[in-house]
């Protein structure tokens, strides 16, 4: 529980660490080329690893929870740790869970991601809102009065997502209709309500009254830039834009000091490029 709100939190860690979202996502890949086993203690080698490096460098890190979920509670446990010695070493947390459902089921995601009670409890919460945005409203509820935060997924990086995502209803996209939504949750100033727009491409969004973070996916493994970064956002209030980066952050390691260099670099490159 915070007093401060997530747009007050975000902000300042923001302003001392730079724009960059590095992303924990323990690909079984990654955990080969390290030269670590695919096993509980391969992920918990590499989830060390990623927390040493990344955790005291970039602003918010996003702990992919696919990779860790793949080893059930076991993975779960090494989640719980990352979770921990991230928010330790002074990043935020966003949990890449995009949870989504009715809105009873939705009080119980948000219990375990959003809830202090909670040992998965983190800053932030990936959700996916095709459910209904309404649907969302229990995770934004106890975000709004915790100073925590939801992104919501708007118009994502992957190609798949414009068939639905850039559908036409009522006189706008339903990406659009997404980002107006977040926007009135954040017109009190709350900044609780993120969206994801993703880097691959342009995105034909107004974000101009979002008031809130955009998480922005694709830079690196998925072949954006910071170059792209600056094109697509231009006239965007570059304050809320939060880049993310896994695999090519992470192919740096198994050294931690090769980790933080790679972070420190990506951020150098989104921070000169908008
Ligand atoms: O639109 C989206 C939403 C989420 N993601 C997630 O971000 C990372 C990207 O990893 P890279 O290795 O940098 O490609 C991953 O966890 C995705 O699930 C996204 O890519 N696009």
């Amino acid at each position: 529980m915070s007093e401060a709100t997530f747009a007050e939190r975000y902000r300042a860690v923001v302003a001392e660490r730079g724009r960059l979202c590095a992303g924990i996502d323990p690909h079984t890949a990654l955990l080969e080329q390290w030269g670590l086993p695919v096993s509980v203690d391969g992920l918990r080698a590499f989830a060390d690893a990623a927390v040493a490096g990344l955790a005291p460098i970039a602003a918010v890190i996003k702990p992919q929870v696919a990779f860790f979920e793949v080893f059930g509670s076991a993975g779960y446990a090494v989640l719980e740790e990352v979770i921990a010695g991230c928010r330790a070493a002074g990043a935020l947390v966003l949990a890449d869970a995009k949870r989504g459902d009715i809105g009873s089921t939705m009080a119980a995601y948000t219990g375990a991601w959003l809830d202090d009670a909670s040992p998965l409890c983190s800053d932030a919460v990936t959700a996916s809102p095709y459910l209904g945005f309404g649907s969302l409203s229990p995770a934004l509820t106890l975000a709004k009065e915790t100073g925590r935060g939801v992104f919501t997924l708007a118009r994502t990086s992957n190609p798949e997502g414009g068939d639905v995502q850039t559908a036409q209803a009522g006189g706008r996209t339903v990406a659009q209709s997404i980002v107006d939504a977040a926007a009135a949750v954040n017109a009190d100033g709350s900044g609780t309500v993120g969206v994801v727009v993703g880097a691959t491409r342009e995105h034909g969004l107004d974000l101009s009254a979002l008031a809130g973070p955009v998480l922005s996916p694709g830079l690196g493994a998925q072949g954006a830039t910071a170059a792209d970064l600056a094109r697509i956002f231009e006239g965007a209030d570059l304050a809320w834009l939060l880049p993310a980066a896994s695999r090519s952050i992470l192919r740096a390691g198994p050294d931690v000091a090769a980790l933080a260099a790679a972070a420190g670099a990506t951020r150098d490159g989104i921070e000169a490029a908008l």
